[in-house]
C-alpha cells in the first residue's frame, strides 16, 4: 500500500507545486492522475522514488517511510519501486533480454553486474515475464529494432525484473498509437491484478483513464482537486481539472475507440 500524506514539493524558493497532498493507493488499484499541463502530476510520482526531494509530508510504502532515507537505505527501497517512461528508457544498443535484465541490476554484487553473470533464477523469470508480455521471441534483438509498443513492454518486463511493490507509469503511452496503447494500458491493468500490484500512471489521455483505470485522481495547480471512479469523472470534473482548456485527447475520442475494437492483448 502506498500512502503520501501532507506532501510538499516547491523546487527553490517558488511557490509550492505540489500542496500538502493525501493519497493512499492499495494493491492492485490502477490509479490514473490526470491534470493539465504543470499540475505537477510527474512531480509527484518523482516524488515517490526519490529522483524529486520533497520538501516535506511523508510517503510511506508498505509501512517503509521513503522521505528521508539515505544511501543504502534509499537503494533498498528503490529496488521495490518499479517505473515506466513515455520514452522507454531502454539501452538500445542491448539486446531485450540484457535490458530486462538490468532490472535486477540492484540484487547483483558489482562484480555480477559488470561481468553481466546474472543467477539462473533470474534469466528464467526473464523468460516467464516476456512470456507473459509477448516479447520473448524478441529476446536476443536489439532494443532498438523493435517498435514503441514493443519497447515498451520490454520496459515494463525491466520494471518488474525488480519485483515491485508498486509500478509508477509516467505518460507511458503518450508516444504510441492508439491501438498500441490501448494494449499497454489494458496490461498495466492485467499485471496490477494478477500481481496484486498498485499502479499509478500519469496520463494525458482522459478516455484512456477513463476506460482502462479503477479510480481517476485529478489534480490543479499542485492540489488534488478529483478523486473517484471513471464514471464520476464527468464534464463537470473534466472542467474542474482542465479549468475549461479541452484536455488533450477528448477530441477524436470516437475515431480512438473505433480504431481499437477488437484488440486482443
Ligand atoms: N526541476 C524543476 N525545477 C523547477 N521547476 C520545476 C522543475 N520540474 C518541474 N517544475 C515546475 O513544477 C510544476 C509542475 O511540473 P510537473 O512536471 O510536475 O507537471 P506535470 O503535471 O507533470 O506537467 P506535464 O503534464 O506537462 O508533464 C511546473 O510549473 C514546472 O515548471
Amino acid at each position: 500500500m502506498l500512502e503520501i500524506s501532507n506532501l510538499v514539493k516547491s523546487y527553490g524558493s517558488n511557490e509550492p507545486v505540489l500542496k500538502n497532498l493525501d493519497l493512499t493507493v492499495d494493491g492492485s488499484s490502477v490509479v490514473s492522475i490526470v491534470g493539465a499541463s504543470g499540475a505537477g502530476k510527474s512531480t509527484m510520482l518523482r516524488c515517490i522514488n526519490r529522483l524529486v526531494e520533497p520538501t516535506s509530508g511523508s510517503i510511506k510504502l508498505n509501512g517503509l517511510e521513503l522521505v528521508n532515507l539515505r544511501g543504502a537505505e534509499l537503494r533498498h527501497a528503490r529496488r521495490k519501486i518499479g517505473m515506466v517512461f513515455q520514452g522507454f528508457n531502454l539501452i538500445d544498443r542491448l539486446t531485450v533480454m540484457e535490458n530486462v535484465l538490468s532490472g535486477r541490476l540492484g540484487y547483483v554484487s558489482l562484480f555480477q553486474a559488470v561481468t553481466r553473470r546474472f543467477p539462473q533464477s533470474d534469466i528464467d523469470r526473464a523468460f516467464q515475464l516476456m512470456e507473459r508480455v509477448g516479447i520473448a521471441h524478441y529476446a536476443n534483438k536489439r532494443a532498438d529494432e523493435l517498435s514503441g509498443g514493443e519497447r515498451q513492454r520490454v520496459a515494463v518486463v525491466r520494471a518488474l525484473m525488480q519485483e515491485p511493490e508498486i509500478l509508477l507509469a509516467d505518460e507511458p503511452t503518450a508516444s504510441l498509437d492508439p491501438k498500441t496503447s490501448q494494449q499497454i494500458m489494458t496490461l498495466l491493468q492485467s499485471l496490477a491484478q494478477e500481481m496484486s500490484l498498485p499502479v499509478l500512471i500519469n496520463i494525458h489521455n482522459v478516455t484512456q483513464a477513463r476506460m482502462y483505470t479503477d479510480r481517476i485522481v485529478g489534480m490543479r495547480h499542485g492540489n488534488m482537486i478529483f478523486d473517484g471512479g471513471p464514471k464520476d469523472f464527468n464534464q463537470d470534473a473534466l472542467d474542474a481539472v482542465y479549468g475549461g482548456i479541452e484536455s488533450p485527447d477528448e477530441e477524436g475520442v470516437e475515431n480512438e475507440d473505433a480504431a481499437v475494437t477488437g484488440v486482443a492483448v
